[in-house]
């Protein structure tokens, strides 16, 4: 079984509300809402594809010390396992804007499960509701 890196990261606004995005169409899952990130390259450490997908993906920087550790999702795909640690980042420079045509919501923790997400994010909801 292939093991798959992500990093991703819940940014949370001043009302503690949660930004998730919407995978586009042609992708695997489209359609479902997940966090922002991506897969970790080669010679990556997961804060530094976070700083270059955050910076991608929405057009704004991040600094790696607003960068914390939440907890993780091990979840078995049919055809990968993905290993994906899940921070959480308070504070950025920019302004969110969509760069890659993506849908995005600002939501608050206790309405995530409203939006459907992948197999692998369900379990990290309560944790994100837990937080705030
Ligand atoms: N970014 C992100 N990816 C997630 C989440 N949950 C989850 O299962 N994934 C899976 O982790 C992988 C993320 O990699 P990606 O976003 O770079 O991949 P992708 O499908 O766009 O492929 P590509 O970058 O090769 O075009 C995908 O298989 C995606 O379905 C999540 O909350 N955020």
């Amino acid at each position: 079984m292939k093991l798959v890196l992500v990093a991703a990261c819940a940014l949370i606004d001043v009302d503690g509300r949660v930004l998730i995005a919407q995978r586009p169409e042609g992708k695997p899952m489209a359609g479902l809402w997940e966090f922002p990130g991506g897969k970790i390259e080669q010679g990556e450490r997961p804060e530094e594809t976070l700083i270059r997908e955050l910076k991608e993906e929405l057009g704004i920087s991040v600094s790696e010390p607003c960068l914390a550790p939440l907890t993780f999702a091990s979840h078995a795909y049919p055809d990968f396992h993905l290993l994906m640690p899940l921070f959480v980042c308070r504070r950025w420079e920019g302004t969110v804007t969509p760069l890659e045509g993506q849908k995005l919501a600002w939501v608050r923790p206790n309405r995530l499960k409203e939006y459907e997400m992948p197999p692998a994010d369900v379990p990290l909801v309560s944790h994100l509701m837990a937080l705030l």
